[in-house]
């Protein structure tokens, strides 16, 4: 797992949820399968998967909500150790769902109170957070007349209401726009700074990558890969490099040091192997080939994640 350096940059050795050897069958379908990792005191983790790969299961199963056929499931929190602290836990479901007749007020007074957080405090850590997010004033509404995207940021607020030590958040930047999804993504960092350790599921691999110091990835139930996020890009190839001109994937397979090209038209990304460094490639470049454009790029975990989910397929038509 290399060091342990959380979100803040940290060195820490607290790990606040430990995941050992979990396993789940649905019927006939095992969907979860042996699977282990820690969370570590700080930690923005991203558990990313292609649809399917048991994300959310794992999620219910650390929620308590499922049991797992076997393996344990535990965490350790202001030096306790213990199955499940709810009063310090925050968690935004998959599957969204507030009562529809009620006050956003009322049903995030409910939670605290589920929660044994102060009703004072709550109240006043609702208004702060509806104005960070655009939502400002609207305590009285009810649940039925808000948007989706206004239904989903409220939800978030019923997660970290109680000011969470631990916070899951199954999906969060789905049914956002792009401006709420920035907003919400800078309160989780926040949250982040003030101490709260954050496991998130999210098929936004750039904002993953913007928020995330460690990725645990799951596919078909199985962890495929886990660590520190430029660990993770060290892992995998370094480099990848945008040839636009009309070439032939022929020739360009030629060059030293390529492993893999993703074609669309005049456009050819080709991913360089880690051992070669991006010098060395460029100087094997051949001259006969048509450039009018090229730039190397570091990787980014979009394409590790469609590597790994597509089996790491040779040479693929992007279009
Ligand atoms: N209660 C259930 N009963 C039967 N099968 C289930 C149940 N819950 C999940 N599954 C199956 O388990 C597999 C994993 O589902 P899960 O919801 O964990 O995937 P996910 O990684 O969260 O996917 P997505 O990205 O689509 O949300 C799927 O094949 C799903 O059909």
């Amino acid at each position: 797992m290399g060091t342990n350096t959380n979100s803040r940059g940290d060195v820490v050795v607290n790990e606040v949820l430990r995941v050992e050897n979990v396993s789940k069958t649905f019927g006939e379908a095992k969907v979860v399968d042996d699977v282990s990792f820690s969370v570590m005191e700080g930690d923005i983790m991203g558990t990313l998967g292609p649809n399917g790969a048991g994300k959310s299961t794992l999620i219910r199963s650390i929620m308590g909500m499922i049991y797992p056929d076997s393996g344990e499931i535990s965490f350790n929190m202001d030096g306790e150790r213990g199955r499940l602290f709810r009063s310090k836990i925050g968690y935004l479901p998959e599957e969204r769902g507030l009562y529809k007749d009620v006050t956003i007020q009322d049903i995030i007074l409910y939670i605290a109170e589920l929660k044994d957080y102060p009703k004072d405090k709550a109240k006043k850590r609702l208004s702060e957070y509806l104005e960070k997010l655009d939502l400002g004033g609207l305590e009285r509404k009810k649940v039925e007349e808000l948007s989706k995207g206004m239904a989903q940021k409220v939800q978030f607020i019923g997660a970290i209401i109680n000011e969470p030590k631990f916070l899951i958040l199954d999906e969060p930047f789905s049914g956002l726009d792009p401006l709420g999804q920035d907003i919400l993504m800078e309160e989780i960092k926040t949250l982040s700074r003030e101490g709260a350790t954050i496991l998130l599921s999210s098929h936004q691999m750039n904002l993953v990558e913007a928020l995330c110091n460690r990725i645990f990835l799951i596919n078909k139930g199985k962890k495929v890969v886990y660590g520190g996020l430029e660990e993770i890009k060290e892992q995998f190839s370094n480099f990848k490099c945008t040839i636009v001109g009309k070439n032939s994937v022929h020739d360009l397979e030629k060059i030293p040091g390529v492993e893999r090209i993703v074609e669309s038209g005049d456009r050819n990304t080709l991913y360089i192997s880690k051992d070669m460094d991006s010098n060395s490639f460029l100087r094997a470049v051949p001259e006969s080939l048509n450039i009018k454009e090229l730039h190397m790029d570091r990787i980014s975990l979009h394409d590790i994640f469609v590597n790994i989910a597509k089996g790491g397929a040779e040479h693929e038509k992007d279009n």
